[in-house]
């Protein structure tokens, strides 16, 4: 069954796309995780990279589309998704494994297409955790394939909604056709600016953590910083969120009626505001979102303070 982003046409749009070919014509770029080469050479350039990223634009029409209740001046700017249950969806319909994945696919474009709609600037999803390695060998690859299958298809979506792909997690273990295709899907929407999908796979709160840790501990050594230079700032620069202008989520939900965490960006959580839903995540849609979000609009956030 082919997937497609259900996007309503967008007539207010004329400016072309920055890419008007096909991404896979876009040449390999190496550039994308030059900051996390162990080379001491860039460590210089890995010091002044903090994610700049220009302003999110805003289409005349997202603004005119909000449900009633909810407030555009307490939106969250960046929501994280936890995506559970896709097979015990599947299984209370007696369906294989893999339909529950590809339901969960399809709940992904909705609430995509909801949150440029609604004018959320930021959704993480994790989609494959480090864990995860440790499913049976044939769900593996099919999540990889359906990995390879989901972003082809929407990439003529991501340049027309202008909308930009990050992918955040361990990819040197992901088949390298997928690996080459992620790499080249970022690099291609990275100047995209209207909202930005951060898909996080063989990605854990522990193994990002790790990676940052390691990060400055080469530049350390190399003599870039003093160990006593390292603080808060200088640790989220080497995060994988570092992609985002807005690395801390505001609002994580977490589907299928599970309270916990599970080893997502456990750093990135840390005064983000929980929502667990009842639904498994292929029935997750705009009713369930926009609960998650009242809810949210009701908290108080005191940042400890
Ligand atoms: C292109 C793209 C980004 C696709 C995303 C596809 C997708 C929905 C991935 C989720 C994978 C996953 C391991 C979910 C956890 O729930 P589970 O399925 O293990 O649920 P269970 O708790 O019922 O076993």
């Amino acid at each position: 069954m082919p997937f497609s982003l259900h996007f309503s046409p967008t007539p207010l749009i004329t400016a072309p796309s920055p890419l008007s070919k096909p991404f896979f014509l876009v040449p390999y770029y190496h550039t994308l995780h030059a900051p996390k080469s162990p080379l001491c050479s860039s460590m210089e350039h890995a010091l002044t990279h903090q994610g700049k990223q220009e302003a999110f634009d805003r289409r005349p029409e997202d603004s005119q589309t909000l449900p009633l209740g909810l407030r555009r001046d307490a939106m969250p700017s960046h929501v994280a998704v936890i995506m559970d249950g896709n097979r015990r969806w599947a299984r209370l319909r007696d369906l294989p494994v893999r339909s529950g994945y590809e339901a969960g696919v399809e709940s992904l474009r909705k609430i995509v297409e909801i949150c440029c709609k609604w004018g959320i600037k930021v959704l993480s999803v994790f989609a494959f955790s480090s864990d995860n390695w440790f499913r049976p060998k044939v769900e593996v690859e099919f999540l990889m394939s359906l990995f390879e299958r989901g972003m082809q298809e929407d990439t003529g979506i991501f340049f027309r909604e202008n909308i930009r792909i990050s992918v955040i997690g361990d990819l040197t273990k992901l088949p390298k056709a997928l690996q080459e295709l992620m790499v080249n899907l970022e690099e291609a929407t990275k100047n995209n600016t209207r909202f930005q999908l951060i898909v996080a796979v063989s990605y854990s709160g522990h193994y990002d953590v790790v990676q940052a840790c390691q990060r400055l501990a080469l530049k350390a050594k190399c003599g870039l910083i003093e160990p006593s230079d390292i603080n808060v700032s200088l640790m989220e620069q080497e995060l994988e969120t570092n992609c985002t202008k807005f690395p801390h989520p505001d609002l994580l939900i977490r589907t299928s009626g599970e309270f916990r965490i599970s080893n997502f960006m456990l750093w990135q959580l840390a005064y983000t505001e929980l929502f667990f839903a009842q639904s498994l995540w292929p029935d997750f849609g705009e009713a369930e979102f926009l609960k998650a979000l009242l809810a949210f609009q009701q908290r108080q956030r005191r940042y400890g303070v």
